[in-house]
């Protein structure tokens, strides 16, 4: 049994986040999504949808066996608790792969690290980001 991890804020769920959790998902057998805290967003404005909420759309997705919300302090808790033989990283996902495997191997934890691809727009007014739907919602409603 091949486990994987993926990991992100999935705030406003659109077809980005469905293929990221789709290609994380054909690494392995079962797939984990972890669920970043509103608290530890610090890289991008905050998410506007609850961490249970985010958490309970994404374990809802056909791709996805299992979604945990973070841990608020150490991203390192739940990996060590789901222990993955693989982890996904977003195609756009500032983490460092070199960094990430180094954290693991201090922490004795034998995991390698991928990274998924992306998706293009399929259509001339698809939205793939949770930024652009924000934006859109103001543009309209604001
Ligand atoms: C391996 C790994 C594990 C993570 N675990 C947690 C966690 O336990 N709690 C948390 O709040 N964020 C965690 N994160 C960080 C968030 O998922 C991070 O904010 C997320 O990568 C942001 O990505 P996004 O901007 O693509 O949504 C983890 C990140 C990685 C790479
Ligand atoms: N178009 C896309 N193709 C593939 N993966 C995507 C796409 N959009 C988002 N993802 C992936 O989904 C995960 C979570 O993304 P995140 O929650 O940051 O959403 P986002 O829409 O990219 O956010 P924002 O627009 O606020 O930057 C990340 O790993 C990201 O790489």
């Amino acid at each position: 049994m091949t486990r994987v991890v993926a990991q992100g804020t999935f705030d406003l769920l659109h077809p980005g986040h469905v293929h990221y959790l789709e290609d994380a998902a054909t690494y392995g057998d079962e797939l984990h999504a972890i669920v970043a805290r509103g608290a530890n967003v610090t890289h991008k404005a905050k998410p506007i949808l609850a961490d249970r909420q985010r958490r309970d759309m994404v374990a809802a997705l056909d791709a996805v066996d299992e979604a945990h919300l973070g841990h608020s302090e150490d991203i390192f808790v739940p990996i060590e608790a789901i222990d993955p033989d693989v982890i996904v990283l977003g195609f756009d996902q500032h983490h460092d792969e070199d960094a990430i495997t180094a954290a693991l191997g201090d922490r004795g934890i034998d995991c390698r690290v991928e990274r998924a691809s992306g998706r293009e727009p399929r259509h001339d007014d698809e939205l793939l980001s949770t930024g652009d739907i924000i934006d859109r919602i103001l543009e309209r409603r604001g």
